[in-house]
């Protein structure tokens, strides 16, 4: 079985992914945040890094997805490699930070890999408006994220809501993150735990 957890910036993906993997006892594959050698330098100067950066991401997310294809345990995934083209990349592209030549070449890199990365049998996506995005990216306190604007957490929204609307890749479950707190509220990790258990395997 294969979970991925899909959302904006701070939505709770790690957060989420390190209990479902808790409580199914099942494995969880992270992103390459701490050791991207492109991230601090792209928040500093988006243009500059913007090609360096989803090069980086989409190889390092396709090697996940070949990982997670060889796998014999379950596995919960934060986020996928349809997020890096189909939002970020997107949104460079349509701020202008990416030039037409860059991210067509970047897009045909991306298509032929998407060929060889099997979906997930189940997307939950976490959607949270603003406030909530802002209030976790503090707590969470990485030095180079404090300088992202609203405005870029806000497209990168728009792009979510316009892609989740098309995905058909396969089953997902939408969940408002806004009211929620599955850290402090075990009640609410058990909402989220049962809508899983409906989708995937039927249980009530
Ligand atoms: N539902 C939640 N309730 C309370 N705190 C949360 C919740 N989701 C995430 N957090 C906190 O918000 C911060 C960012 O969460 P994180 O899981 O790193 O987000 P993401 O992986 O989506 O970027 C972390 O400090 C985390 O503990
Ligand atoms: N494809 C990406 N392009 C730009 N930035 C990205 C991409 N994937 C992840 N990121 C950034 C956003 C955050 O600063 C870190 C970690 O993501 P998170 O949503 O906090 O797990 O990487």
């Amino acid at each position: 079985m294969h979970i991925a957890i899909a959302g904006n910036i701070g939505a709770g993906k790690t957060t989420l992914a390190a209990k479902l993997a808790q409580h199914f006892n099942w494995d969880v594959h992270l992103e390459s945040v701490e050791d991207n050698p492109y991230l601090k330098d792209f928040y500093n100067d988006m243009p500059r890094w913007a090609f360096h950066l989803q090069v980086y991401f989409l190889n390092s997310r396709f090697n996940q997805t070949q990982q997670i294809q060889k796998r014999t345990r379950g596995v919960i995934q934060d986020r996928t490699i349809y997020e890096d083209a189909h939002i970020f990349a997107k949104n460079l592209r349509s701020s202008e930070m990416l030039s037409e030549r860059d991210y067509e070449n970047y897009f045909k890199l991306y298509e032929s890999m998407i060929t060889m990365v099997q979906p997930p049998d189940l997307l939950i996506y976490l959607k949270a408006d603003l406030p909530k995005l802002i209030s976790q990216i503090e707590k969470r306190n990485r030095d180079y994220e404090s300088g992202i604007r609203l405005d870029y957490l806000k497209k990168l929204n728009e792009h979510y809501d316009e892609w989740i609307a098309n995905y058909k890749h396969g089953k997902v479950i939408t969940i408002d993150v806004n009211n929620l707190d599955f850290v402090a509220r075990p009640e609410d990790l058990g909402k989220i735990i049962n809508r899983i258990n409906i989708e995937l395997f039927g249980l009530f």
